[in-house]
């Protein structure tokens, strides 16, 4: 039998992992007043034999806290908090980047502070609804425009966020523009209708991303500065515009031009969207020369497929990570993969669902 590809040591910008697998961003709604805990940091590290860990979506402003119970990195409080989960997974062996996610228009007043404001590039409120733990399920609101000013000082969160977690001990930064979160917004002609030097153009529509990217790498080290991408997506209401391919092109050049440690491409057709061309994948991977990250819907043997093929360099794993913490020793192993994966719990507030999952057990 071939060895597997999975298990080799990698370089990522400047973080020397173990393995090649990668546990995918995953919020988990556990950071009760928006603060990471001890519970959170015994969840990562049960994982930390993971390569590398990208955490959750964490804002690095009050108004990015669209979801209820999802931390932030943005106060010391929350930078303290974090201490505990990087201490433990570097004890552990583990590498550990946070994600850096300001939620945009995907926000409901009742979960946020209530000085924040919900912000996007236009007035334009996604379809649907979110979750509120006041009053249960709601329908998202009309975002407010935000201003040159605000802008500006949008990115200056972000900058001010991405020191603070190098401050609380985090390998790097993974720049949440997926999904159809702030950064997203701003790609995407539907939810972006600027008149300015923000929207129209596909140039325009990348500017902010560009920014926030290159403010960041300056600030921390193009070397710790990693991107999450989702063309194709349609996750928070971001319909397909004719120019994607066009989109992504560009700004994947731009990307490789500011040379940051890696691009992380999700492809979310294994939960139901509409399957990311091959095509456009291979665009991305042909214009940026370090490292790719693929995520969504893999097993071991589609993993080793993808890496052993070229498209991607490592691979992130997400719901398999939730129900087997042990998940690179069952892949080393060959055991089996436990099957019960409980999604009533995924954005629970306690233990039940999160950290109480069992490790493998010889019979
Ligand atoms: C419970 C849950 C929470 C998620 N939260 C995030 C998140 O905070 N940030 C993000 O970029 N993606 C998030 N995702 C998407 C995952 O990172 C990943 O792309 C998706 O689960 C597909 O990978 P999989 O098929 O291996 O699960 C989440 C997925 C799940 C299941």
């Amino acid at each position: 039998m071939k060895a597997s590809n999975l298990f080799s040591p990698q370089i990522v910008g400047s973080i020397e992992i173990k393995n090649r697998i990668v546990m995918a961003p995953m919020t988990r709604c556990r950071a009760i007043d928006n603060i990471p805990n001890e519970l959170m940091a015994e969840y990562y590290t049960q994982r930390s034999s993971a390569g590398l860990i990208i955490t959750e979506g964490t804002s690095p402003s009050p108004n990015g806290l669209g979801y209820a119970r999802i931390p932030g990195v943005f106060s010391e409080k929350q930078v303290e908090g974090w201490k505990k989960t990087t201490t433990a997974v570097h004890k552990n062996g583990g590498k550990i980047i946070v994600q850096l996610m300001h939620s945009g228009r995907i926000s409901h007043p009742l979960n946020m502070h209530k000085d924040a404001q919900i912000l996007a590039p236009s007035a334009v409120k996604a379809a649907g609804q979110m979750w509120t733990d006041l009053k249960g399920l709601q329908d998202f609101v009309v975002p407010k425009e935000m201003t040159p000013q605000e802008i500006l000082h949008a990115r200056t969160e972000y900058v001010a966020a991405a020191e603070n977690g190098l401050f609380a001990g985090f390998d790097g930064v993974e720049l949440h523009s997926a999904n159809g979160y702030l950064l997203e917004e701003f790609l995407s002609p539907i939810s972006n209708l600027r008149k300015d030097n923000y929207g129209g153009s596909v140039e325009n529509r990348c500017r902010f991303v560009i920014e926030v990217v290159t403010a960041v790498a300056n600030a921390i080290g193009k070397e710790k500065t990693g991107i999450r991408l989702s063309p194709y997506g349609v996750a928070s209401d971001m319909p397909h515009y004719p120019e994607i391919d066009a989109t992504y092109d560009y700004l994947s050049k731009e990307l490789n031009k500011l040379d940051i440690a890696y691009i992380h491409l999700v492809d979310h057709s294994a939960m139901g969207a509409p399957a990311v061309p091959l095509e456009i994948k291979k665009v991305i991977r042909n214009n940026f020369k370090n490292t790719i990250i693929l995520c969504g819907g893999f097993d071991k043997e589609t993993a080793e497929a993808a890496i052993e093929s070229g498209l991607t360099d490592l691979v992130a794993f997400g719901r398999p990570f939730i129900n087997n913490p042990d998940l690179v020793k069952r892949f080393e192993n060959n055991w089996p993969l436990s099957q019960d994966l409980n999604m009533d719990l995924f954005y629970t507030a306690d233990e039940k669902g999160y950290t109480d999952y069992p490790f493998y057990k010889i019979e």
